[in-house]
């Protein structure tokens, strides 16, 4: 049996490459420095996975910012502005993925999503009818060629044409079917070009499959690949799925003329049934998604085995995968010195699943495995898993009522007693809760992590923040205030160091996006909160101003869906029991007198299923009540806030405003305010503030621009119901831009209150 990984992680074991390409934004190194780091980090990758035996190694797997951005680029698809700028290959690169505002010229960046259900987000490549599709690229096969050097076969790995044609924005009149024909030939020399390497497999990665599919996709994938295929030559072609189970294309998939078909039995538990129920070709190689690429608990063998022996019994050709990237999970757990031995050896980050899969392929090839050392010490891991139950909790969870999941008085009523209470102008302004996390910020943090200051010294510095972070806002002019989190290191993060069951890591890195990565804590065990976790900071910044200041908390499904969550009780029930000791959080802000409090749900649209018939059975009907239940203890006139970001939440609006907060502020700056429409389609109730810039560029958005998008907003938003707030958080943007941007802000919304004196 041979063995498969899908992808690897690229930001370099210790974040090598995300630091580089920093300095190189702020242009302290050369491309050819940058570009040296990038092959270190390829080549070592490439290496540790050749000495775990794995046989089919990707390469172009690597990125400088996301494999669909360098999709769109191979096949020409970059709209004019940003090749207009005439900067260089790379830069071009960069200015579509972070926009760019200097000598040649000003363009945001393209908008960028959520990956699927993950906490990855990928860049919208934009096509038009002046795009002409073609194969202009050369970075997979230089990057073939590099790992050839080294005496390793790889697999090229791109995004398929299927999954490129969904992706795609069309902003011209040209639909996807019009780009058909030249992104099949474009594929065909992208095979060709392959071919005269003498490569042995290409790897085509399909996830989009794994939505419901309607018989216009089903044709279009069955065309696009019947002539893709028909000129692969001597190639072999992995069409590579994940995320989900592929029940509305199996039987197409195996009619064509892959050579090796790749199933999630991980996400997509269907795929089970399908290889079930149906025969799998003999002459095609099933690469079984057996072990968890977006999870971190260790593989049982014992499952795997089976499940590979049972199929190896039916004659089918089985290699060993993984159920998705391991772009997901952290790189090595070798960095993590304070990991108790009791937790670290039920964890395994991409390289203990390298070494997982040397493992199960010894241990299918022996007849006696189950007496093995390496079998019977995983086993022993799922026998005992210590702390993780606290029967306190358990109690407070099976106690919960119908009650506790909703609020009184209604929406209607408490809008109305929150106004007199608040007495604020029309349009109020805000922010999403963090200022920049300067290097000093980050500095102060990491020295009393390290031991380097005390805990005064530590609490002094940033009480000294809070006092100027609000000093900025009240001479900005902002109506509701913020502390600026500058004692988190992320927002969920943050809450998991201080929740009980939680174990957290030094150095487990993964990539959100470009080069911004998060180092998502473990559920461990059964979660509950000790003591308060928020209230001295927000109580300190309230006690500086007469303005508002605005309690900052993360919401109990964003926490679990920016964790790594358990496997051994349902999601559901830790998303209750976080939801538990966030409610006990916003009850004690309010008892220290915070009239506003903003509980984050960002992640909330991050695990909802990619199959429409199971949003709300599997998801929503347990998400939506967390919440609530998190708010449903407080007085009328305390105003509940929420935020959400990256989530494309048109189609499930119904239930965001079922989340029955007083206020949500989301991102909308780079989907072109799109949503506005679908907020007036369903009479959504909650009073809004779409975010009116775009934080996750450096740009300073121009006076012009915000009262643009503030009118665009005013079309579909009744004045009243109106927020106006950046798009999300300040903490990654320059203190310098954010004081540019939130000024410009502030002006433009002092025009258009000018500008609509009569109709208020
Ligand atoms: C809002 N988003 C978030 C998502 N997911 C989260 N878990 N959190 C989020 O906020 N998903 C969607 C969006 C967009 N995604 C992101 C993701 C990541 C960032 C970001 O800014 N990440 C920072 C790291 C933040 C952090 O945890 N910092 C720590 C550690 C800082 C550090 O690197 N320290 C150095 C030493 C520094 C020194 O001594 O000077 C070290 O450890 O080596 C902290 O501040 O303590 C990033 O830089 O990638 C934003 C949006
Ligand atoms: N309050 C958080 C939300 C980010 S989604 C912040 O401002 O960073
Ligand atoms: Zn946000």
């Amino acid at each position: 049996m041979k063995t498969s990984i899908i992808g690897y992680p690229r930001v370099g074991s210790l974040r090598e490459l995300k630091f580089q390409t920093e300095k190189y934004f702020r242009q302290e190194i050369t491309e050819e420095a940058l570009q040296k780091t990038a092959r270190q980090i390829r080549q070592s990758q490439w290496q540790l996975q050749a000495v775990n035996g794995i046989d089919f190694i990707p390469s172009n797997d690597f990125s400088f910012y996301d494999l669909l951005l360098d999709t769109a680029v191979l096949f020409n698809i970059i709209p004019e502005r940003y090749r207009n700028l005439g900067l260089s290959e790379l830069d071009t690169y960069f200015a579509l993925a972070r926009g760019y505002q200097g000598d040649k010229g000003d363009v945001k960046a393209l908008p960028m999503k959520k990956w699927f259900n993950t906490n990855y987000h990928y860049l919208v490549p934009e096509i038009d009818d002046q795009t002409e599709v073609k194969l202009i690229g050369k970075k997979p096969f230089l990057e073939y060629e590099e790992a050839k050097e080294l005496g390793i076969e790889t697999q090229p790995v791109v995004i398929g044409p299927f999954t490129l044609l969904k992706k795609l924005r069309y902003v011209g009149s040209q639909k996807a079917e019009d780009y058909v024909q030249a992104i099949c030939v474009a594929y065909q020399d992208f095979l060709k070009g392959f071919q005269s390497l003498g490569t042995g497999w290409v790897q085509f990665d399909e996830p989009n499959v794994v939505y419901d599919l309607s018989q216009e996709d089903i044709h279009l994938l069955q065309k696009l690949y019947s002539e893709i295929l028909a000129q692969k030559g001597e190639v072999k072609v992995l069409v590579q799925t994940y995320f989900g189970d592929v029940k509305d294309c199996y039987e197409e998939l195996l009619a064509l003329d892959f050579d090796g078909i790749g199933l999630d039995f991980v996400e997509g538990r269907q795929n089970f049934d399908l290889l079930d129920k149906h025969s799998f070709p003999k002459d095609k190689l099933l690469f079984s998604g057996l072990i968890n690429g977006k999870n971190i608990w260790r593989n049982n063998y014992q499952l795997t085995l089976e499940k590979l022996q049972a199929w190896q019994d039916r004659g089918i050709k089985v290699v060993l995968n993984t159920s998705s990237s391991l772009l997901h999970v952290p790189y090595s757990l070798k960095h993590e010195e304070k990991l108790k031995t009791t937790y670290r050896k039920h964890f395994a980050f991409a390289e203990e699943k390298l070494e997982e899969l040397r493992d199960l392929k010894a241990l299918i090839q022996s007849e006696k495995y189950v007496k093995d050392a390496r079998y019977l010490k995983n086993q022993a891991l799922f026998e005992n898993r210590p702390d993780s139950y606290n029967p306190q909790v358990r109690q407070r969870t099976s106690a919960i009522t119908e009650d506790l999941f909703t609020r009184q008085p209604a929406f209607g009523e408490r809008e109305k007693i929150q106004k007199e209470a608040f007495n604020g102008p029309i349009l109020p302004t805000t922010t999403i809760g963090s200022f920049p996390q300067t290097q000093e910020v980050k500095k102060n943090r990491s020295d009393f992590k390290k031991g380097k200051i005390d805990q005064a010294t530590y609490e002094a510095f940033n009480r000294q923040k809070i006092k100027e972070c609000i000093a900025l806002q009240e001479e900005l002019g902002l109506d509701v205030l913020v502390h600026g989190e500058f004692e988190r290191n992320d927002m969920v993060e943050y809450f998991g160091e201080q929740l009980d069951g939680y174990v957290f890591t030094e150095k487990a890195w993964v990539q959100s996006y470009g080069t911004r990565c998060v180092k998502p804590p473990i559920i461990w065990g059964d979660i509950s909160r000790s003591q308060t976790m928020t209230v001295k900071w927000t109580t300190y910044a309230a006690s500086l101003t007469e303005q508002p200041v605005k309690g900052m908390l993360t919401g109990p499904v964003t926490i679990l869906n920016w964790s790594f969550p358990r496997e051994d009780i349902s999601l559901k029930e830790s998303a209750y029991q976080i939801a538990l000791a966030i409610r006990d959080e916003v009850l004690d802000l309010e008892a220290h007198g915070i009239k506003i409090i903003q509980v984050d749900e960002a992640a909330l649209r991050e695990k909802l299923p990619l199959r429409k018939s199971d949003w709300y059975s599997e998801y929503l009907d347990w998400a939506i009540p967390a919440f609530r239940m998190v708010h449903s203890g407080v007085q009328a006139s305390t105003q509940i806030h929420t935020h959400m970001c990256y989530s494309e939440f048109t189609d499930i609006i119904p239930a965001i405003d079922a989340m029955d907060a007083d206020v949500i502020t989301f991102e909308a700056s780079r989907s072109n305010l799109l949503i506005l429409d679908a907020l007036k389609a369903n009479h959504f109730q909650t009073e809004v503030g779409p975010g009116v810039y775009d934080i996750h560029s450096p740009r300073v958005p121009s006076v012009e621009e915000i009262k643009t998008a503030l009118y665009k907003m005013l079309d579909k938003i009744p004045i009243e119901k109106l927020w106006v707030n950046p798009d999300c958080g300040l903490k990654t943007r320059g203190e310098k831009e954010t004081k540019g941007s939130l000024s410009h802000l502030v002006q433009a919304v002092k025009e258009v209150r000018n500008e609509n004196k009569g109709s208020i």
